[in-house]
């Protein structure tokens, strides 16, 4: 996988549980088949979103393997997320994802031990060193840490990383790379930003919303991209309430129930710490389905 092929609509995907938490794989053969009905541009598998904290690597790989599987002929680009708070398992993970045929690998910057900009670089030299193309994570409110923009142009300077996905809440790390002349795509991991990153030059979005009405998404980037940005404006705005639903709640949570809900996984579960969204969201995100179902 090359910087051309990072943009666009990544869906990063859910992993469905079965009633007593075991892996679902006959939902997600299916729920995968589902998503390339629309033209969107690859998946990640075991990010955030596939509830990477409570997914073991080796069930990690069994999607993979069945996310290709059921891809056939199509054969979109896979991220799989390997990075953890420690480098020697990233870079191990890495390397056996590149093994095993995934495209990229989605690092997210060491969480927890709070680590100094010089050691946050380090740990993204070694998984770039792993020989399979890097995307870099950026999400403080999760990690505990910020990267500076120096830092971040740093990293994506190295041989091996091919870009960004930028949950930093606003468009401030964006602007400053363009500022400082960073060439690699950066794509949107903050939903309710889309747009705004959009027009900042973001090159697409990794959105655990656009599980769900994914055509109205990537209407939205191809509006952007013919520069109609009021059309797009318009579109985008119509999708901001659902946007603010889906994380009003633990992601991705929301998220299963309405894939459960439009039938596309068979079962909600996801695994504690995470738990279901209470009545009151479900009401609210069946209001959604009707208003955006319907036009
Ligand atoms: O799994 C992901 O990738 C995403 N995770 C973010 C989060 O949960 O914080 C949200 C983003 O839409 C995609």
């Amino acid at each position: 996988m090359n910087e051309q092929q990072l943009r666009g609509l990544f869906v990063p995907v859910v992993a469905p549980f079965l009633p007593d938490g075991e892996l679902d794989l006959d939902s997600y053969r299916h729920y995968v088949g589902s998503l390339l009905k629309e033209d969107i541009q690859g998946i990640v598998v075991h990010g955030t979103t596939g509830e990477s904290p409570a997914v073991s690597w080796e069930e990690a790989r069994l999607l993979f393997d069945v996310a290709r599987e059921a891809m056939g002929d199509a054969a979109l680009p896979i991220l799989i997320g390997t990075g953890t708070n420690d480098t020697r398992e990233t870079v191990r993970r890495t390397e056996d994802a590149r093994r095993f045929g995934a495209d990229g690998a989605l690092v997210v910057v060491p969480y927890y031990s709070r680590p100094t900009q010089a050691g946050i670089l380090e740990h993204f030299r070694h998984a770039a060193a792993a020989g399979l193309p890097v995307v870099v994570y950026e999400i403080p409110s999760r990690t505990g840490v910020r990267l500076t923009p120096e830092t971040a142009m740093s990293i994506l300077s190295l041989d091996g990383v091919i870009g960004m996905k930028d949950s930093t809440g606003d468009i401030r790390l964006l602007r400053e790379l363009n500022r400082l002349g960073n060439v690699k795509p950066v794509l949107c991991g903050d939903d309710s930003l889309l747009l705004p990153m959009l027009s900042e030059g973001s090159a697409g979005g990794i959105l655990a919303s656009a599980n769900a009405y994914t055509g109205r998404f990537l209407e939205v980037l191809s509006l952007m991209k013919e520069n109609r940005t009021e059309d797009a404006a318009a579109r985008f705005e119509e999708l901001l309430p659902y946007i603010r639903l889906v994380f009003r709640e633990s992601n991705p949570s929301p998220v299963k129930w309405l894939l459960a809900r439009e039938g596309r996984i068979a079962c909600d579960r996801t695994r504690l710490p995470l738990v279901g969204i209470s009545e009151g969201l479900k009401l609210e995100l069946e209001g959604y389905r009707s208003v955006l179902s319907g036009s």
